[in-house]
Formats: structure tokens, C-alpha cells, sequence
């Protein structure tokens, strides 16, 4: 070969190939290192210290030690407000936590100085897991969130029953003799995607219990964890050669759920559009309540001809699908697990099927925002678990995107441009002088003094005091109750899922017997994020009388809309 490129070949020996590897990874850990945010030395800090040795080493720990980090920067110096700066993946900054003290502080900052979208793009490498930048640099998704679904609130509530009855009756069975062994994991994600995808592309055509769909959607999210924590393992700077080759597997899984999406999609753009234009024959059709007409209302609002593409709103449908599926899936699994754990001398399943069983009769057999709202054992016994069984040492984190950094006013230090703040959520859950014995799984915490406000006499009540107890409820966030963060990012699902959970374990106390556990199933820990008890199995059997009784009006058609 006479060219260059065969001059350059003749030269490339496996060792030479290598090397050439081994010199541009090294390089590019020094470049990401140096263009990580600089914190001042005075800071406290965990971990192996400070300079280029140190954090590789802390790198190579955070995946087994980052917990153990965080609850001891919270036990040296969150719990005395002080901040503590906790090493992180090799991609990311080090994490500067917040003390409880300064949390309304971070969280009141406008956007434009700490960044909350800035964060989870970073946090889900968004660019790449959510197929593309466009779409990552304009959380319109998040915005289509905010705007809705409070106010579809209560049209959303029949169709999530409807869900719920045929999820769980599939999952559960029907057998009133013989109690079946369920995985406990496998069981919500079979709940959860089929309810989710009714509030996300609405019910036409049974599309949102078509097997092929839901699968899709429930490997696109576990596509995205799985890419997020290999994106951890490399320097920034080589994410653009990395990033597309690792997410190809989302693409895939995007286009197969694609294909049951999208004729809905082009369908309710059609209906939409011709009742807008005055056509007769929708003079009497309703939109239905659900993310795909949110999304065509805010666009058309907005004036935003991208956002109206078919393609587009198949797309946004997909970060919606990671917000939702495994965090409720996780929620519904602890519960269940710090439920059938719990001491049975405590009656907690008994308090819980009395409570049910009550209001649901009051309410007819239909689920209504109000009846709800009085499930306090319920609301609690979730929000308990929510507090306990955390799913991450923090899911609140914010960076710094004002170029000249920020400093806070009450304790004078100093982030710079690109830090990475966040709440320790373990912490603050899990400290005894916030929360009585917070190692115990107390399912009626916050529902013993709400029942024991109801059950007095009219005199004796005080409208004050009624509001503080309504603030025990699961939707309610706090400086030290961060299960769904807190402050204006707070999570805006939270309503929807206070329902579904509500109605979903309603539905499996009022119709099921669960065998009592002796002991919860360990977690194990992977950098921040927890590795649930995926095989953690319960038995559970249909109550008898419960077959025929109708406790929810729900359509049981078959899951296979093909
Ligand atoms: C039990 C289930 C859920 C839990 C524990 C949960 C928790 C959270 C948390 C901790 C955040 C981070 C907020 C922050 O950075 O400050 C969040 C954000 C968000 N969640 Fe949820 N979530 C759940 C279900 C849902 C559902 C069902 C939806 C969709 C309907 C949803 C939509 C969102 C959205 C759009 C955001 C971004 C908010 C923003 O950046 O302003 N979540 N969620």
C-alpha cells in the first residue's frame, strides 16, 4: 500500500492500537477532571480527600461506598447545617449537600441560577437516553406535567380504576382456594405500565394494555438506569463517541412502542383538529384526559408547530414513562414488603381492609376525588413506607448554571459555576430527631391523629389544626419528607400517583389475603441508587365473596388490544 492511510496502517500493530486507547482514556479523565467545579478547600468533605489520586480512588469506591458517604457527611456535618461535599461517579462533580437549614434557600433560587432540568439531563445523560438534544435542552414534557394533570385529576379517576381492577385480577388471579406465590417486582410492573400508559395515550383501543407496547416501555426505562449508571464509568469527554453507541438499544425499544403509539397519536390529532375546524359529527366529542391531548393543547397554545409532530409527542411520551413506571413501581413494592413484614399483633391489613371497605361503600363502588381523600390509613401507611424505604440516597439535585457562581447569604460559602447541590434524602428520612423510632415501619403515623381530629366533636375542632393534619398526607412535601422532593420542581405526578396507589391497595386488601413475612428482603446499594429485592415473592388468595362483588365497575376485557 502506497497511500497515507496505508503508510499509517503498516505502522498500527495491536500494541501501538492499545496504547493509542490506554493515552486517550488516561487524557480524557485529566480533562474531565480538570473541568469539573472547584470547591474551596475549606469545605468539610468525605471520602479519600482531595487532588487527582484521591478522586480516582473515590471513583473507583463510589460504587460501593457512596451511601455509607452520605449518612456519614450527614451525621459529621448535615445534622449540625453545616454542608459536606461527597465524592461522586467519574463523570459527575462531587456532590455538595445541603444542610436542612438551607434547603428552602437552594430550592426558592430561580431556574436561571440553579438549574433544575440542567440536573436530570445530567444526572439521566438525557441528550442520549431520551434520543436527542433537542428534546433534552426543552423540557416541554415537564412543562405539558405541570400544566395538566392536577386539573384532570378527577377524570382520570375512573379509568385508573378500570386499569387497576384488570391489572391486579390478571396479576393476582382469582382463585379463592388455593393462595398463588407472587414476585412482588414483577407483579407491580405489570400494574403500573398498563395503568400508566391509560393516563399517558388514553384508552382507544385497549392500545395501553397491548403486551407488546408495555414491554417496550418497560425496557426503554430499564435501558435508561442501565445506560446511566455505564455513562457514570466514563469521562465526560468521551460520552459523544459512547453515548450513541450505548443507547441504541432505547432507539430500538422507542420504535417497537412506537408503532402502537403513533397511529393513536395521528388519530387524536385528526379528532382534535376537526373538532377545533367546527366539524358536526365531533360536536359532541370530548377529548380524552390523558398525556397526548395535554401535549396537543400546550403546542397548539403555545403556537409550537414541532411539539405537534406525531413523532415528537411519541417521543415525549417516553421520559414520562421512566418518571412514572419505576418510581411507582418501587414505591408499590416497599409498601408491600414494610406491610406483610410488619408485626401482625399491629393489625395493620385489618386497619387497612376496614378503612377500605368502609368508604368504598359510602362511595357506591366508584372512587371519587373526596372519597380518596378519606382513605387516612391508606394515604399514611404508603407515605410511611415512602419515608422508610427509600430507593435512593437523593433524589433531589440541582447545578449551579449561573456562570459566576452562587453564594449563600446565611453561611457565606461559595458554589461555583457547574456544582452539583443536593439533599440528602437518607438523612433526613431516617433521623431521630425528625422522626420518632425512624426505623419502624408505623403505618398509621400520620393517619392516628387525623382519625382521632375526625372522631371529635364539632366544638373541639379547629380549623388550624385540621389544615396541619392535611398536610400529613402523602402529596405533601417538606424540608425533612423529600419522597417526591420538594419546593416548585416538586414532582407534579405525585396527585396522579397518590390515587393510584390509593385505589391499588384498596383494591388488594378489600380482595385479597397476603400471607405475613418475618423479615423485609435486604436492599443492596449501587453508587446512589438501590438494587430493590427483585425476586422478594408473597402468597396471596382471592378472598372468598370477593369475585362477584363488584368493587369496581372496571372493564375486564382481555390485556391484548392487537
Ligand atoms: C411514586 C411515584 C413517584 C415518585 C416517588 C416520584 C418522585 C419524583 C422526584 C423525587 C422527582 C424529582 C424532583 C426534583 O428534582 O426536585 C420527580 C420529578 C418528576 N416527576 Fe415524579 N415521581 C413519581 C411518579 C411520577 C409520575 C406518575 C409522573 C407522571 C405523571 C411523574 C412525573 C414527574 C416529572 C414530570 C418530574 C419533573 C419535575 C420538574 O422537573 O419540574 N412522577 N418525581
Amino acid at each position: 500500500m502506497d497511500t497515507s492511510f496505508g503508510v499509517l496502517f503498516e505502522h498500527l500493530t495491536a500494541g501501538r492500537f492499545v496504547g493509542a486507547v490506554v493515552i486517550f482514556t488516561v487524557t480524557s479523565f485529566i480533562v474531565d477532571f480538570a473541568s469539573k467545579p472547584s470547591y474551596p478547600d475549606s469545605l468539610p468533605r468525605v471520602g479519600h480527600g482531595k487532588g487527582f489520586v484521591a478522586s480516582l480512588r473515590d471513583h473507583w469506591s463510589y460504587f460501593t461506598r457512596f451511601q455509607d458517604w452520605m449518612q456519614e457527611g450527614y451525621e459529621k456535618h448535615s445534622k449540625y447545617g453545616r454542608l459536606v461535599v461527597v465524592p461522586s461517579s467519574a463523570s459527575r462533580p462531587a456532590k455538595i449537600v445541603i444542610p436542612q437549614s438551607q434547603t428552602t434557600w437552594m430550592l426558592e433560587q430561580p431556574d436561571s441560577v440553579i438549574g433544575t432540568h440542567e440536573a436530570h439531563n445530567d444526572i439521566l445523560y438525557s441528550e442520549y437516553n431520551f434520543l436527542g438534544k433537542r428534546l433534552s435542552d426543552d423540557v416541554y414534557h415537564t412543562r405539558v406535567v405541570h400544566k395538566s394533570i392536577a386539573r384532570a385529576l378527577s377524570a382520570l379517576i375512573p379509568g385508573t380504576q378500570e386499569e387497576l381492577k384488570d391489572s391486579i385480577d390478571k396479576v393476582f388471579g382469582l382463585d379463592t382456594e388455593q393462595w398463588k406465590s407472587v414476585n412482588v417486582w414483577d407483579s407491580w410492573l405489570s400494574i403500573v405500565p398498563q395503568v400508566t400508559n391509560r393516563m399517558l395515550i388514553g384508552a382507544d383501543g385497549h392500545v395501553n394494555r397491548n403486551s407488546a407496547l408495555l414491554e417496550s416501555m418497560v425496557k426503554f426505562t430499564d435501558c435508561v438506569v442501565q445506560s446511566s449508571f455505564l455513562f457514570c464509568m466514563f469521562p465526560k469527554s468521551l460520552h459523544p463517541i459512547v453515548g450513541p453507541l450505548l443507547t441504541i438499544p432505547n432507539w430500538i425499544h422507542y420504535w417497537r412502542g412506537a408503532k402502537h403509539t403513533l397511529p393513536v397519536i395521528q388519530k387524536r390529532l385528526d379528532d382534535m383538529n376537526k373538532k377545533a375546524a367546527g366539524d358536526p359529527a365531533y360536536h359532541d366529542w370530548l377529548e380524552p384526559e390523558d398525556f397526548i391531548t395535554w401535549t396537543i393543547r400546550v403546542a397548539r397554545a403555545e403556537g409550537n408547530s414541532f411539539e405537534l409532530q406525531p413523532s415528537v409527542i411519541a417521543k415525549r411520551l417516553l421520559p414520562i414513562e421512566f418518571a412514572a413506571i419505576h418510581t411507582t413501581t418501587l414505591t408499590g413494592l416497599n409498601m408491600i414488603l414494610d406491610l406483610v413484614s410488619s408485626d401482625l399483633s399491629l393489625g395493620y391489613l385489618e386497619g387497612l381492609r376496614e378503612e377500605a371497605a368502609r368508604v368504598f361503600k359510602e362511595e357506591g363502588g366508584k372512587w371519587t376525588k373526596n372519597g380518596l381523600s378519606r382513605l387516612y390509613r391508606i394515604d399514611s401507611a404508603i407515605r410511611e413506607s415512602q419515608r422508610l424505604s427509600i430507593f435512593a440516597t437523593t433524589q433531589v439535585e440541582r447545578k449551579v448554571v449561573a456562570r459566576s457562581g452562587i453564594t449563600n447569604p446565611t453561611q457565606g460559602w461559595h458554589a461555583p459555576y457547574g456544582s452539583s447541590l443536593v439533599l440528602n434524602w437518607q438523612g433526613l428520612h431516617h433521623d431521630p430527631d425528625l422522626h420518632h423510632e425512624p426505623e419502624r415501619y408505623d403505618a398509621f403515623r400520620y393517619s392516628n391523629p387525623r382519625e382521632e381530629y375526625e372522631s371529635r366533636p364539632a366544638e373541639q375542632k379547629d380549623p388550624a389544626e385540621a389544615l396541619r393534619l392535611k398536610k400529613m398526607g402523602m402529596v405533601t412535601t417538606s424540608d425533612s419528607h423529600l419522597a417526591f422532593s420538594h419546593g416548585r420542581h416538586a414532582c407534579p405526578g405525585r396527585f396522579f400517583v397518590a390515587h393510584e396507589l390509593k385505589m391499588a391497595i384498596a383494591y388488594i386488601v378489600m380482595n385479597y389475603d397476603i400471607k405475613h413475612i418475618n423479615k423485609k428482603p435486604e436492599v443492596q446499594w449501587m453508587g446512589q441508587t438501590v438494587i430493590p429485592p427483585l425476586q422478594a415473592r408473597v402468597e396471596v388468595r382471592r378472598r372468598k365473596g370477593s369475585v362477584s362483588r363488584s368493587y369496581a365497575d372496571g372493564n375486564n376485557q382481555d390485556r391484548k388490544a392487537e
